[in-house]
């Protein structure tokens, strides 16, 4: 990979990516996308039938296929905080941009959105809780944070180029 974006729910991860990549002119992975693939059902579905643990190891099979791709790679919110995904992660030799937002932030944009079922089983307060629970581990593997609050899609891509040096 060439570039890794992390976060929480609703950060940015797949919005930003898309957007990133098309601006380097590279190609854009989406973990969650290779997950519903691998597993040929939609992420609920993974959920519901198989487990959270079992999308966990889906999940770690996704991320090491992934370091054989090249490109932007955006992970999903749980990646950097299930065991070995971290290594897996630094491994990969890219840098990784964090997107921050606040839990306002967040929770309006993945309010009304049935394909995080991880927003039900928490709920406002639970999901307060679990990004807090979280940031530690964002925080080791990544190189770079964003704060995106105020920021629209394209403005959040103008200060990750301008940040990183990625080969264009
Ligand atoms: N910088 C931003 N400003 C406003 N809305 C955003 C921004 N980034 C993402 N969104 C919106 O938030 C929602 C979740 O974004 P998404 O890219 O799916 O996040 P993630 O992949 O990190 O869960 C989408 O509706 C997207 O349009
Ligand atoms: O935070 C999490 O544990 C999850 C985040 C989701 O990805 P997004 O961060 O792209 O929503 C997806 O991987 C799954 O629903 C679990
Ligand atoms: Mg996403």
């Amino acid at each position: 990979m060439d570039l890794i974006l992390v976060g929480f729910m609703g950060s940015g991860k797949t919005t930003i990516g898309r957007l990133l990549a098309n601006r380097l002119g590279k190609d854009y992975f989406d973990l969650d996308e290779m997950i519903v693939e691998r597993a040929g059902m939609s992420i609920p579905e993974i959920f519901k039938i198989l487990g959270e643990e079992e999308f966990r190891k889906i999940e770690q099979q996704c991320l090491k296929d992934a370091e054989q791709l090249s490109g932007v790679l955006g992970t999903g919110g749980g990646t950097p905080t299930f065991e070995g995904n971290q290594q897996i992660l630094i491994q990969m030799g890219a840098p990784v941009v964090l997107l921050q937002a606040s839990i306002e932030t967040t929770l309006s944009r993945i309010a009304g959105n049935d394909d995080r079922p991880l927003v039900k089983k928490f709920g406002s307060d639970g999901l307060k809780h679990l990004l807090e629970q979280r940031q530690a581990d964002y925080g080791l593997v990544s190189d770079v944070q964003i704060v995106t609050d105020n920021l629209a899609p394209m403005e959040v891509v103008h200060k990750i180029v301008n940040q990183i040096k990625v080969v264009e």
